[in-house]
């Protein structure tokens, strides 16, 4: 008998849904999460002691591989002395002066515990910053957790079918405009109309969070300009794909500039760090410099600053990126190829240790796309694969991930798993 539901029907009397964050929750897929015990390099073990693939890496966090030797070396030393300060430590300058040198467009940065904190400060920066009251966010885009953010948002939202969170009355969202993703025409009608009260757009500028949706050939470039030319901020909510992409995140590889950035995942290493920051003369707004306030009693928690700083410090090896995409790409072909002999319609994406999978022929350009994707499918699929000891999101709405522990031999059994996984569809 296997110990997973047992201990799921005994989270479910205490937790609600029995999870902790809903998107661990396989009500979209049916069935009881696995309840973890352990894991290391690209593997978890569940309270069973079933040993599985991870292609969920903590979502997102997780690009070392699990438990990291040196990552874990570095919590424990820190450990040992003090586990929170509520002051300034010389670690905190030390990650700050490595994000501001890795991340084209920071200057100066403040470390939060998550990226609901950064996103939701980014926010209140600028429209602190503006003195204007709306901001422009994107359908299917998800940027945790705040109100004024759960409008039609994607991940466990649009897992769930709610993409609009009960509890966030009419007027704490009237300010939100959500657009459609890679509609650069309903950005720029949007500026015409109010461009004057528009704060800022925040954008995932790779969408992770309705599965992997690219940005458009001139979208990104096509916000920056309405940004500039209307004098409101644009905010990269670089979370998901930060240090995750690429060492410098989508605007290393793209080339824009945002006004602010937004991380978190990577950064911690697997600890709650999560950062916001941008040009110091926005930066420069913050409390106690400026009258936009933002604290925490963690931020900069110096254990988790030990783990961000471990990792970010392993990030930089050479070759690092060239290895996690290239595995990345061997698992989205390799899965593509597999599901051709199939017969089964499917198509995947992927970008540095990112990557989608999609029941359907073409890779999706928007939400919509995405929604007309095979869920069914999908579930089947998730549900074999688990089954065979490969443990993807439980939603077809969500991005999956690489570590670089995810070597030859573990994409090879993830292939030949899937190889018999689609040959049941
Ligand atoms: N797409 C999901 C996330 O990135 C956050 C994980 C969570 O909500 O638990």
């Amino acid at each position: 008998m296997s110990r997973n539901p047992e201990l799921f029907e005994r989270a479910c009397q205490t937790i609600p849904g029995g999870v902790n964050s809903p998107v661990r929750a396989f009500r979209s897929v049916g069935g009881a999460p696995r309840f973890i015990k352990r894991a290391q390099g690209p593997y978890m073990w569940d309270a069973d002691d079933t040993r599985y693939i991870d292609y969920i890496g903590s979502w997102g966090p997780a690009i070392l591989g699990h438990a990291h030797p040196e990552v874990v070396r570095a919590v424990q030393e820190a450990a040992v002395g003090g586990l929170s300060f509520g002051a300034p430590t010389e670690a905190e300058i030390e990650i700050a002066e490595t994000i501001a040198a890795r991340i084209p467009s920071i200057d100066k940065l403040r470390l939060v515990s998550s990226g609901t904190e950064a996103t939701m400060t980014a926010i209140r920066l600028a429209r602190g910053v503006t003195g204007r009251p709306k901001i422009v966010k994107f359908e299917g885009c998800y940027h945790g957790h705040a109100d004024s953010l759960l409008v039609k948002a994607g991940s466990g939202l649009l897992t769930f079918g709610t993409p609009t969170s009960a509890g966030v009355p009419p007027e704490f969202i009237q300010h939100t405009l959500v657009l459609e993703y890679n509609k650069l025409d309903q950005v720029r009608a949007a500026f015409e109309e109010e461009g004057k009260d528009i704060a800022c757009i925040i954008v995932e500028p790779v969408a992770g969070n309705m599965n992997l949706v690219k940005p458009a050939p001139g979208f990104l470039e096509g916000l920056r300009e309405l940004c500039t030319q209307y004098g409101a901020l644009l905010i990269f909510d670089e979370v998901m794909t930060g240090f995750r992409v690429g060492p410098q995140g989508v605007q290393g590889l793209t080339g824009i500039r945002p006004d602010l950035t937004t991380l978190a995942k990577v950064i911690g290493g697997g600890m709650p760090v999560g950062a916001f920051g941008g040009r110091a003369d926005i930066m420069e707004h913050i409390a106690p410099l400026g009258g936009v306030y933002q604290a925490g009693t963690l931020s900069g928690n110096p254990v988790a600053v030990a783990a961000g700083l471990a990792t970010l410090r392993l990030l930089s090896a050479p070759g690092f990126y060239e290895h996690l995409s290239a595995q990345t790409a061997k698992l989205a072909q390799g899965l593509a190829e597999r599901a051709r002999a199939a017969g089964v319609p499917f198509s995947a994406d992927h970008i540095g240790g990112m990557f989608g999978i999609y029941f359907s022929e073409q890779v999706p350009t928007s939400l919509a796309e995405v929604s007309a994707c095979n869920v069914e499918r999908f579930k089947k699929f998730f549900h074999a694969m688990l089954i065979k000891g490969v443990h993807f999101a439980p939603s077809a709405f969500e991005a999956g991930f690489v570590s670089a522990t995810h070597d030859d031999a573990v994409i090879q059994a993830t292939l030949d798993a899937a190889e018999q996984a689609f040959a049941k569809l």
